[in-house]
């Protein structure tokens, strides 16, 4: 019998932090499982869910304000440690009886935390010492309010110059506040301070590892789906080929994988799929040549939604053409990751009254996604990757045994270079580009650069422009270079690409691709450009 590797497990309330899911990666990577609710999780659904400990994440709002968002009390009844952190220290403050002001400018970035009391979440770490001899942290903050007053049975564990009261505890009830954050990177002990809380004070056992994450998928799989048969949309992106290992050693025979070529992939990217899940897994894979059809659907189409809308419908006639012609296919599996998750329900802040106050997730392009199936399709959904972040999907795809190239390949949207090719979508487009993304990401690799970048690609931009080569005049299309980092894909910058780099890609680019005269570099950052052009 497997551990059950929900059982230790830690609650996150989301007050509307940018980092709430940075929380949840940090207490994860420390070995614990967790889950991120709402703050106005009910008092029913908190005891339900059986913490070990809860985290409350800042947040935009104010305590100050009336009708502010405040933690259920049920948490402050469980018995379990709680620690707040920025928005959360100062709701606890709040609520416990203490007092939270405005204060007159916000603190943004840097600042140095003097520890001045002795507290188990601090205890041995340590980046500087003051003239006592006192621990002194590096840390990130970014806040315009403070705790003022501490709760009665609190004491003030750390301060900085503008923030006397930046860290409180009550040992005796294992609750902690800090003003700063330590989810973030910039907080150099925040990792171990996280750690600290998850491990030792709530006392959750370290369970969440790739191995102990696929046996337990594994036999829940197993039990869900039976001697069912189960259809995989197979993309040969990050996502879909790990379900696909996954599901392979789960169930084997039973899995069924459709693999779409619609025309717009990359150069070798169908062969690449047959040959890595077909030839050396073993798994079923029925590639489906769909490119005359995608093609004639695109004829003609330039508005970037009504683009998607196409290629969206066609997936879905393609997947249940094919589940009709296997016959007894009683399953849906797709690649869906917890951001999915949390991003589609989680958008805005719900405030007290009911409103809900304008949050990141407004819709900028319908992205492509199985999950606009329709009902009546009565196939059931499969989702084993719902709990797991990007970064864990990728280790378990490497503990899978599927080829590194493969789990730590960029991201590839489903309507590939469909929203790549701007405007009409043509054969000679997409074959155009296909050649410059090709040269693109082989000089990447060559020159080290892949792995540096969250993702690259190149975007066919169908005007034209004028160009001298061997004494005679091109008039052809331009080709724009793009390459992001970011961790999340919310937000983005574009790559410090060296110039010698860029200036030999357009140069092959422009010589080695008929109907190429002219090569750019994108620099615009997410927000306000998206990462693909349309
Ligand atoms: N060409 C395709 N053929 C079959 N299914 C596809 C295809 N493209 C996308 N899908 C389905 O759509 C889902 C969502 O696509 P998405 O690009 O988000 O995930 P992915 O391709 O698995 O991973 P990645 O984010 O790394 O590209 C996939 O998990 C897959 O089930
Ligand atoms: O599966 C997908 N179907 C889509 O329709 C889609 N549109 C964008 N993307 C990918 O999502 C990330 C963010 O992209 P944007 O900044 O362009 O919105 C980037 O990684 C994009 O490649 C998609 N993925
Ligand atoms: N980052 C936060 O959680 C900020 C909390 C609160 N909005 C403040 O400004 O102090
Ligand atoms: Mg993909």
């Amino acid at each position: 019998m497997a551990v059950d590797i929900h059982a230790h497990r830690i609650l996150i309330l989301d007050f509307g932090a940018q980092y709430t899911q940075l929380i949840a990666r940090r207490v994860r990577e420390s070995g614990v499982y967790c889950e991120i609710h709402p703050w106005d999780m009910s008092d029913e659904e908190v005891r339900a869910f059986g913490a070990r400990g809860v985290i409350l994440s800042g947040g935009p709002e104010s305590v100050t304000q009336i009708h502010s968002p405040a933690a259920p009390n049920a948490i402050f009844e469980l018995g379990v440690p709680v620690l707040g952190i920025c928005y959360g220290m100062q709701t606890m403050a709040q609520q416990l009886g203490g007092r939270v002001t405005a204060a007159v400018h916000r603190e943004f970035g840097y600042a140095q935390v003097t520890m001045v009391a002795p507290c188990r979440l601090f205890d041995g770490l340590r980046d500087h010492s003051d003239a006592q001899g006192r621990a002194v942290l590096d840390v990130w903050m970014s806040h315009g309010d403070r705790v003022d007053e501490l709760p009665p049975g609190f004491v003030a564990t750390g301060s900085t110059n503008s923030v006397p009261l930046a860290a409180m505890a009550d040992e005796s009830r294992r609750y902690y506040g800090v003003q700063f954050h330590p989810e973030v990177t910039h907080t150099l002990q925040g990792m171990q301070l996280l750690e600290r809380f998850v491990r030792e004070i709530c006392g959750c056992e370290a369970r969440w590892d790739a191995d102990n994450i696929i046996a337990d998928s594994i036999s829940r799989v197993r039990e869900q789906v039976g001697s069912d048969h189960v259809l995989l949309g197979l993309s040969g992106g990050v996502d879909s080929s790990v379900v696909a290992a996954l599901l392979h050693q789960a169930i084997g025979r039973q899995l069924t994988c459709v693999f779409v070529d619609h025309g717009l992939l990359r150069q070798g990217e169908g062969d690449q799929v047959m040959e890595t899940f077909a030839r050396h897994m073993g798994v079923r894979v029925i590639r489906v040549n769909a490119e005359e059809r995608f093609l004639e659907a695109l004829k003609g189409e330039e508005a970037p939604e009504r683009k998607r809308k196409i290629i969206g419908r066609l997936f879905v006639e393609v997947f249940e053409e094919e589940s009709a012609k296997l016959q007894g296919i009683h399953w849906l599996a797709q690649g869906t990751i917890y951001p999915d998750v949390i991003e589609s329900a989680g958008a805005g802040i719900k405030m007290p009254d009911g409103t809900v106050r304008a949050g990141k997730a407004q819709m900028i392009k319908s992205h492509h996604n199985v999950g606009g199936l329709p009902e009546n399709m009565k196939l059931k959904l499969l989702e084993p990757l719902r709990e797991l972040f990007k970064d864990e999907v990728r280790r378990i795809g490497v503990e899978l045994g599927l080829p590194r190239e493969m789990v730590y390949r960029h991201p590839f949207p489903g309507p590939g270079l469909g929203v790549r090719i701007l405007g009409e979508v043509t054969k000679r487009y997409a074959d155009l580009l296909r050649k410059a993304d090709a040269i693109y990401i082989e000089e990447l690799r060559r020159h080290d650069l892949y792995d540096r970048s969250s993702q690259a690609f190149a975007v066919f931009l169908p005007v034209r422009s004028v160009a001298v080569m061997g004494d005679g005049r091109r008039y052809e299309y331009v080709i724009a270079l793009r390459s992001v980092e970011t961790i999340d894909f919310m937000t983005a910058r574009w790559s410090r690409l060296p110039y010698e780099f860029l200036e030999r890609v357009a140069s092959r680019i422009i010589n080695e691709v008929d109907g190429i005269s002219r090569v750019t570099y994108d620099i615009s950052s997410k927000p306000p450009a998206t990462i693909e052009w349309e």
